[in-house]
């Protein structure tokens, strides 16, 4: 009844510069400062606001633990659920130490006023309340912190892809060149058997990558790394990949080289690549028989930057399928001018035969780090004892940890065949160790063999060449009768020496130098 005595009594004008001068006047003693963050602004949707909703999902659950009301949000193609402020609840961040107070502000929308699009019937917002010392605070470094901090979280929930290009050249009804499947690889950077220094040394390497954006900007350098995986077949190489990705969080584009016809065609598909990816082309080496740059270069007698047509420094293998993607469209693919357009993103090449790439393939700037993935070792051997029959330090027997110790090495056996044995006997753990020693035992002892029958072989090659040049040129077999002595490589071959002594002129000479 007062209310609208008031109503009637005050006119509408005064009613409101009262009401402002209030609120200014509230403003004015209080010794905090507020800032409305509100859904949509004007028609477009405000970035702050999911910004916010998403940074608050990591600090909401934590607060769930005190018994905050939380919303629950699972989006599409995540795997993650997300924890949200429930309407008009409140929160405290702590930001650098200064408490920050959130609300979330929930009311009904009063009419629909005109817009392009329909708004949603609620209007949504955040309030921040913080101290007036501590404005600054907010405006330089905590909503930038938000906005960070969402995007690494949003990309932490969504699944990840895997994109092929095995269609070949033609696109998709949305004009994309690549396929893609959600990325569900199990390989982590815990699971990978490899030496554990080496492991975080990469880690360390992919952290510093991801994390920096101002380092490279700074350098004048695209912001991106190139990695080659070599080794054996079954040391893990694409496990390792997978790693990379799951660390990283990033997509994978797997470039099948030989689906693509022209360098043009490869410069499209980098272009249709987004940030933060792992680009990999895997089994370099098979996958298009690059010519050397310098050898067709030095072939037509021309530089490189010469040879215009890509016609000249086509690969035979590539012409013979139809393919004209060259060397040189490779290399700028990996560190042209074409491969900083988009950003954070990593190459990584693998091949079981380092010797067969070009060296401008390997160079530092676009294959910056190589990793070799050797035979399993005894650190990795430990490891896929752990991942695989849950061995933890102390479960295994002293002696057999010796005869592992012992013969690991020796039997190069790879992480693929060791996990083969553990899988095979995984359900009994002492059958599992025992066989696969059994194995190593067996793979060192027809190592030791084949060595010992290689050295052999040498050494009788190396004998009877030795005679052979003695008899053809007395002067020279001496020298080089000498030179293996000095090296020791001279064992038990007395007929030889005899043989020289009796050319040599000089014997006196002789004997000193002998
Ligand atoms: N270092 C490793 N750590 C853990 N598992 C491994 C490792 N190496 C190989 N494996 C296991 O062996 C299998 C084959 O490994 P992967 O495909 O990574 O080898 P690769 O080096 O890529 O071989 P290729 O050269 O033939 O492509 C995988 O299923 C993986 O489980
Ligand atoms: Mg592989």
């Amino acid at each position: 009844f007062c209310q609208s005595l008031l109503h009637t009594v005050i006119p509408p004008e005064l009613r409101f510069a009262s009401l402002k001068f209030c609120q200014r006047l509230f403003n004015w003693c209080s010794t905090y400062c507020y800032y409305d963050i509100t859904e949509i602004d004007g028609v477009n949707t405000n970035e702050l606001y999911n910004a916010a909703q998403l940074y608050l999902s990591t600090t909401a659950a934590a607060a769930a633990v005190t018994g905050s009301r939380l919303s629950l949000t699972r989006a599409v193609n995540s795997s993650a659920v997300t924890f949200g402020l429930a309407n008009n609840d409140r929160l405290v961040d702590v930001f650098r130490g200064v408490p920050v107070v959130w609300e979330h502000v929930v009311t009904q929308r009063q009419s629909q006023t005109f817009s392009w699009r329909p708004l949603p019937e609620e209007k949504r917002g955040f309030t921040i309340r913080i101290k007036k010392q501590d404005k600054a605070l907010i405006l330089d470094s905590y909503l930038d912190h938000i906005m960070y901090k969402a995007s690494e979280i949003r990309r932490k929930n969504q699944d990840r892809f895997l994109y092929t290009n095995s269609r070949g050249g033609s696109l998709d009804s949305r004009g994309h060149p690549w396929e893609s499947v959600p990325f569900k690889h199990p390989s982590t950077f815990d699971t990978l058997a490899m030496d554990p220094i080496r492991k975080q040394a990469i880690k360390d390497d992919l952290d510093d990558f991801a994390t920096g954006q101002a380092f490279y900007q700074t350098a004048g350098r695209s912001w991106k790394r190139g990695y080659l995986l070599y080794g054996p077949p079954g040391t893990g190489k694409s496990s390792m990949i997978a790693a990379m990705a799951n660390h990283l969080g990033y997509d994978i584009y797997d470039l099948e080289l030989t689906e693509v016809h022209h360098n043009s065609e490869l410069r499209k598909l980098l272009m249709k690549t987004s940030s933060k990816s792992i680009i990999v082309i895997e089994d370099i080496d098979c996958s298009i028989n690059l010519t050397n740059r310098k050898k067709t270069a030095a072939a037509s007698g021309r530089s490189h930057h010469e040879m215009g047509s890509p016609l000249e420094m086509r690969s035979g293998g590539a012409e013979e399928a139809g393919n004209s993607i060259t060397l040189s469209g490779l290399l700028n693919f990996t560190d042209g001018l074409w491969s900083c357009c988009g950003s954070e993103r990593i190459f990584v090449f693998t091949t079981n035969h380092v010797e067969k790439l070009d060296p401008a393939l390997l160079r530092s700037g676009r294959m910056d780090m190589h990793i070799f993935m050797s035979y399993c070792s005894f650190p990795a051997i430990l490891i896929l004892l752990k991942n695989y029959l849950g061995f933890v330090e102390g479960d295994l027997y002293e002696a057999v940890v010796r005869e592992l110790g012992e013969v690991i090495d020796e039997a190069e056996m790879t992480p693929a065949d060791v996990s083969e044995v553990l899988i095979k006997n995984r359900r009994d753990r002492d059958k599992a160790v025992g066989e696969l020693l059994g194995e190593l035992k067996a793979r060192a002892g027809k190592k030791r063999e084949s060595l010992g029958l290689m050295r052999e072989r040498n050494e009788v090659a190396e004998e009877e060449e030795q005679e052979k040049r003695a008899l053809e040129s007395p002067k020279q077999g001496f020298d080089e009768l000498q030179e293996s002595c000095e090296k020791g490589i001279w064992r038990r071959n007395n007929q030889l020496s005899e043989l020289l002594f009796t050319r040599i002129p000089d014997r006196g000479k002789a004997n000193v130098r002998v």
